[in-house]
């Protein structure tokens, strides 16, 4: 059923103020600048209800959002979808820019010219500076350049710039005028030649914009298939990133929507920087919507934020704290120094523990989040042995498992299938499974709206699966249990295509192949202890964890507690810019809602002198 536009209402009762509300329906390019906690991903998800089910995204047109992380895709996905229902967000793609990028060359890479055309079956590559030094010193380059050198860093630097550079790569094999394009242009042949193709996704980003380029019906094709493009992160956006959606949409009647903060920016490092937003609001003659509403933190973290913000960017808006009258807890925010790491890990623990075994309102192992700024499996080993001490859990969301972090295995949707159906079987209705398995699996399989999942067999196969893995596991303590054989039969269950087609990444049968060991092998671990079944899937989903993690995975959560651990030069490159560190560092300050701790085990301090002087600004001292 259509609703009418002016009937629309915001899900879930929220209240949207006037910009905002501009922002969700206006039908036209929209750069909204806002600081954290503002409701930028909320306004997104908000946007994509409206559009759909007012059918102002033209059925069957589309919405393409663009996220940052993969997690931050699956979140505005599941959102939207909790609210409109599966037949309207199957019109919602939600993907990263490197996804959304790998999409186009990977259905269209059979038009792009000959010399930069990469094998099918090509692979991503993630070189090391060992590979673009290795590639330096074996590098011959034919006369007049023959006896021009490159170390591996510059390599490195050619081929970011080379893409850049072109945007879009010629028809035909450019002839090179000086050395360093020489070598960029000899970096990428080798790349294609290689059998199978390896390619780094900023040269699958060139490629893809390279495609739209040469070819008009594509283009066009993309265009029509896209009515709404949804930008979240933008201040992020790489200038491959942009030059890619610059091909694809500039000048086209998509509407997009840009939304980000430019204090939040960490990507410098890859070529993000502050101008991208006027950029945007120039190539795309798009409006410029402010939000200044903190809808996150607390009175006093939001006056934080604020003073760090002015520091920042001096000509920054004020921000107003939507919770303004609510109850403060007894310690908002401080700085506590520790004698060593030692010392820090059996506080941290004897803390968190009382917080969340004792009083009337324990919190939760999940209202805690420690951050670190680099080398999450460093802390680890000190913390989880006091913590395990304190029958608390430590959930290192950068430990990995063949290969793939757990933050990002968990949030593909075949962990997510594995865990519902785990549930299942084991008896735990948590977040309703049942319901879960059926928005993974029910599109691939032929579900649509309006028709009973028993029509096509879903249910018979998801009952099967369960009985299925009710066998494999009867009578056996989880760490008995072969995952990997688990993992097998229940994909067979429901036929591994439809598997597969829950994530168009899965096309790649390696990458399938990869996350699928990666799933067996963290929930062989999280077997291992003799627990309940109960016990291992809430480990597996990170039920009632504190989570560690580095700041650039911190972007876009958020917790009761933060705690920064560590603030002090040796947590820092020795050659840290500490203009981009002061960014990172307010991401992680604006990702609490209540509390806000920093750590030191040292007192070196003189690069992070900027950071300490912001927090004595903004009246964050010592406890
Ligand atoms: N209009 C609103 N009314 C009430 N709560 C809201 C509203 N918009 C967002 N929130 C809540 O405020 C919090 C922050 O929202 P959200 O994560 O969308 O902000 P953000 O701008 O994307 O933040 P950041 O940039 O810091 O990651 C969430 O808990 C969200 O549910």
């Amino acid at each position: 059923m259509i609703t009418a536009g002016e009937e629309w209402t915001p899900a879930d009762g929220m209240q949207l103020d006037a910009a905002t509300m501009n922002a969700v329906k206006g039908q036209m390019n929209a750069a909204i600048l806002a600081g954290p906690g503002a409701g930028k991903t909320e306004l997104l998800a908000q946007r994509a209800s409206f559009l759909l089910e007012t059918n102002t995204c033209v059925s069957p047109r589309k919405i393409l959002a663009i996220c940052f992380k993969r997690d931050a895709a699956t979140n505005l996905k599941e959102r939207v979808e909790k609210r409109v229902g599966e037949g309207l967000s199957d019109r919602l793609d939600s993907k990263t820019f490197d996804a959304f990028a790998k999409g186009i060359v990977d259905r269209f890479g059979g038009s792009l010219p000959e010399w930069c055309r990469p094998s099918r079956d090509y692979q991503i590559m993630f070189p090391s500076w060992r590979d673009w030094s290795d590639f330096g010193n074996h590098l011959s380059l034919d006369p007049p350049f023959s006896e021009e050198r490159f170390n591996g860093e510059q390599i490195k630097n050619l081929h970011a710039k080379f893409g850049r550079a072109c945007g879009t790569l010629p028809l035909v094999r450019p002839e090179p005028e000086n050395g360093a394009q020489a070598a960029s242009i000899q970096w990428w042949t080798s790349c294609m030649d290689s059998n199978p193709s390896k390619l780094t996704f900023g040269m699958i980003s060139t490629l893809a914009a390279t495609i739209i380029h040469h070819n008009p019906s594509i283009k066009a094709a993309l265009q029509q298939t896209y009515s709404n493009v949804f930008l979240d992160e933008f201040q992020d956006t790489t200038p491959l990133q942009y030059a890619l959606l610059k091909e694809a949409f500039c000048g086209s009647t998509s509407n997009l929507t840009a939304v980000g903060d430019i204090k939040q920016m960490i990507m410098v490092f890859a070529g993000a920087t502050p101008y991208r937003f006027q950029e945007f609001i120039k190539d795309f003659a798009a409006q410029s919507i402010p939000l200044t509403t903190n809808f996150r933190s607390n009175r006093r973290i939001v006056a934080i934020i604020n003073s760090m913000a002015r520091i920042i960017e001096p000509t920054a808006m004020e921000v107003t704290c939507a919770r303004v009258s609510d109850d403060l807890p007894e310690i908002t925010d401080s700085i506590i120094n520790f004698d060593n790491k030692e010392t820090q890990s059996k506080s941290l623990a004897t803390f968190i523990a009382k917080q969340t075994q004792e009083g009337q309102n324990p919190l939760n192992q999940n209202d805690f989040i420690l951050l670190v700024r680099q080398k999450a499996n460093e802390f680890e080993p000190d913390l989880k042995e006091e913590f395990e001490k304190s029958g608390l859990t430590l959930r290192n969301e950068a430990r990995t498992f063949n290969g793939i972090s757990i933050q990002d295995f968990m949030s593909e949707p075949l962990a997510e299938l594995v865990g519902a159906l785990t549930q299942m079987a084991v008896g735990d209705r948590d977040d309703s499974p049942y319901q879960r398995v059926l928005n993974l699996i029910g599109v691939p399989m032929g579900l649509r709206m309006g028709r009973e999942a028993t029509d096509y067999q879903i249910e018979q196969s998801v009952r099967s699966s369960v009985k299925l893995f009710k066998g494999f596991v009867a009578g056996k303590l989880p760490r008995e249990v072969d995952f990997s054989e688990v993992l097998e039969n229940l994909v067979e269950c429901f036929g591994e295509d439809n598997v597969r087609r829950m994530s168009s990444e899965y096309a790649n049968l390696e990458r399938y192949r990869e996350i699928k060991l990666a799933i067996s092998e963290y929930l062989t671990e999280c077997g291992q202890k003799p627990v309940s079944w109960i016990d291992v899937i809430n480990e597996y989903r990170g039920k009632n964890q504190v989570r560690l993690m580095t700041v650039h995975k911190s972007k876009g959560l958020e917790a009761h507690t933060i705690i920064f651990l560590e603030l002090q030069d040796s947590s820092f490159f020795y050659k840290a810019n500490m203009e981009e560190e002061r960014l990172a560092f307010f991401v992680a300050v604006s990702r609490a809602r209540e509390r806000l701790f920093i750590t030191t085990t040292s007192s070196v301090r003189s690069n992070t002198k900027p950071l300490f002087d912001m927090l004595a600004a903004a009246g964050v001292v010592a406890s």
